[in-house]
């Protein structure tokens, strides 16, 4: 079984407590209750100004194959824990439930729902474990490697980050993840056939090692590839590394596409420049100076204002690891569930912490759009019930900040979240990953380049609807009614 393949039985891929909970509400016969769970994260990765959706792929994969096998209810059934009636219910479980989601390449924002499952109560509650743990990281990935672009400008970028990755599965989907937030290429050749990742690579200090010599290493790899980029910095970058590379080009001729050389060490801006030089004088202008070595955003950005002579950019460590964030931190909501007569009601989570208040009610993303210049005002989260196309003005305000508000009329509102599954049938058609990555850089150019500064960008509107509001009001103010009432009768039972 390959880590990453579309068949794979990610079933049992959840959390104790998710079958538990099935559990309860199976035997308490609540099993079709209906209910809305909505997936949203708090604080904006890296500090970025936006985050980049991922993960769509891989998750349609997961709930498409999700079953229970007789393996899996043998191990269910020998915790001991379940009655053979469950066992069975679950013998014939599969997903029937409506999924919503952003796109792959979507720019999302804090606090705004960017995944919605609509199902019965123990469906929702399965896949809560696999679907964040895939759009958690591949979404955080994504956003990384935006950031990286949004500093190499054109330039390209490789991922060449499996040999640190937490894992398998990780460098995979990850390096898809990298690619549709902007990168290039991968070297994971496993991504590059199971997704039809463009592929890229030059080769390791070990094969100059075993040759003993730059020359006689790139000479023998230049004599069984047409192909060839050197890796010059072995011994010694300057005086043997990019003077052999120089030979063997000259040396090979047309026999070989002598595409340039690679410097993985050293102090990048100034070796860069020299490299650029020698190549220059030897008569290659155009042959192309890979770098690499812990990079990220930071360190080629500071290399650019350098100018450092580097064209080509190879990424691992920092970008496959989301090496200065390590969590998006999503999470996954019940919003609504259907009560005992049948109705819908909507549900909240209380704290202390205004931050971690959720928003009640099914809702959807607005995008809102200016008409004149096509740019983002902000996104406009509302009751489903509601629909913003309708209006001719929209009041948008800070939904904790009310007084931070404005009244917009010539606009464009599109929704972000689109039918997945509905009841349990897969009906959005896939993109292919070239359209993913097109609709990422259209997504992006909508948003003003002050949201998109890599250091302290402007925060991004992310408001609710008046209606999404005060629902959510009137919810925190019934609860806190009742639980004053409940004190009350308490306090009078004992004074009795
Ligand atoms: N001119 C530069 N400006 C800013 N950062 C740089 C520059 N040159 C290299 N770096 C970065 O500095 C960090 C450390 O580089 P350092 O020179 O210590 O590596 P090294 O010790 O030569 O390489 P290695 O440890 O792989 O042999 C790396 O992240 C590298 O990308
Ligand atoms: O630095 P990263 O961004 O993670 O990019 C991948 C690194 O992998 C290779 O190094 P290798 O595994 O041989 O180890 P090294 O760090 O000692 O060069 C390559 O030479 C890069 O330096
Ligand atoms: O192709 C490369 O140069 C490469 C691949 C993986 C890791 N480091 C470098």
């Amino acid at each position: 079984m390959t880590m990453v393949d579309a068949s794979d039985n990610l079933t049992l891929h959840t959390d104790d407590y998710e079958i538990n909970m099935m559990a309860t509400y199976f035997e308490k016969g609540m099993a079709n209750r209906h209910a809305v769970f909505e997936v949203y994260f708090r604080k904006m990765p890296f500090a970025n100004g936006y985050a980049v959706f991922a993960g769509l792929a891989h998750l349609i994969d997961y709930l498409q194959n999700i079953h229970f096998t007789d393996a899996d209810i043998d191990y269910l059934r020998a915790r001991g824990d379940y009655s053979e009636a469950f066992l069975d219910y679950l013998k014939q479980f599969q997903f029937h439930g409506t999924l919503r989601s952003a796109q792959e390449g979507d720019v999302v924002f804090n606090n705004e729902p960017i995944v919605q499952v609509e199902g019965t109560l123990p469906e929702c509650q399965l896949i809560e474990t696999a679907l964040l743990n895939i759009v958690n990281y591949q979404t955080l990935i994504a956003t990384k490697a935006a950031r990286i672009r949004s500093v190499a400008g054109s330039d390209p970028l490789l991922e060449f980050g499996s040999r640190r990755a937490q894992e398998v599965s990780a460098a995979i989907w990850g390096t898809r993840a990298a690619y549709i937030g902007g990168f290039d290429a991968t070297s994971n050749v496993l991504a590059g056939r199971q997704f039809g990742l463009p592929i890229s690579g030059t080769h390791a200090h070990s094969l100059v090692e075993s040759f003993g010599n730059d020359y006689d290493a790139f000479k023998a790899y230049a004599e069984t590839h047409h192909d060839c980029v050197f890796l010059v910095d072995t011994f010694d970058t300057l005086k043997s590394g990019v003077p052999a590379a120089v030979q063997v080009a000259k040396e090979m001729g047309d026999r070989i596409n002598f595409q340039g050389v690679r410097i993985d060490s050293g102090d990048m801006a100034y070796i860069s420049k020299k490299v650029r030089e020698m190549l220059d004088q030897a008569g290659f202008p155009t042959a192309k100076i890979y770098a690499s070595n812990d990079l990220d955003e930071h360190t080629i950005s500071s290399l650019k204002m350098q100018h450092a002579k580097i064209d080509i950019w190879g990424i691992g460590t920092k970008v496959i690891t989301a090496f200065d964030q390590p969590a998006l931190g999503a999470v996954y909501k019940l919003v609504s569930v259907e009560n005992e007569q049948g109705k819908m009601i909507d549900t909240i989570k209380l704290s202390n912490n205004a931050e971690k208040v959720s928003t009640p009610g099914k809702k959807q993303v607005w995008r809102i759009t200016e008409q004149q210049d096509g740019k983002s005002e902000g996104d406009y989260v509302a009751l489903a019930t509601e629909d913003p196309r309708r209006e001719t003005e929209l009041y948008m305000f800070h939904p904790q900040y009310t007084y931070i508000n404005k009244t917009i009329t010539d606009f464009v509102a599109e929704p972000l979240l689109q039918d997945i599954f509905r009841d349990g049938k897969l009906v959005y058609q896939q993109p292919s990953l070239a359209e993913i990555k097109n609709h990422a850089n259209q997504v992006k150019e909508s948003l003003w380049p002050e949201y998109k500064r890599m250091l302290n960008p402007q925060e991004y509107p992310v408001d609710l609807s008046t209606a999404a509001w005060e629902n959510k009001m009137n919810l925190i103010k019934q609860i806190q009614q009742g639980q004053a009432a409940r004190l009350q009768t308490k306090a009078e039972g004992r004074t009795e």
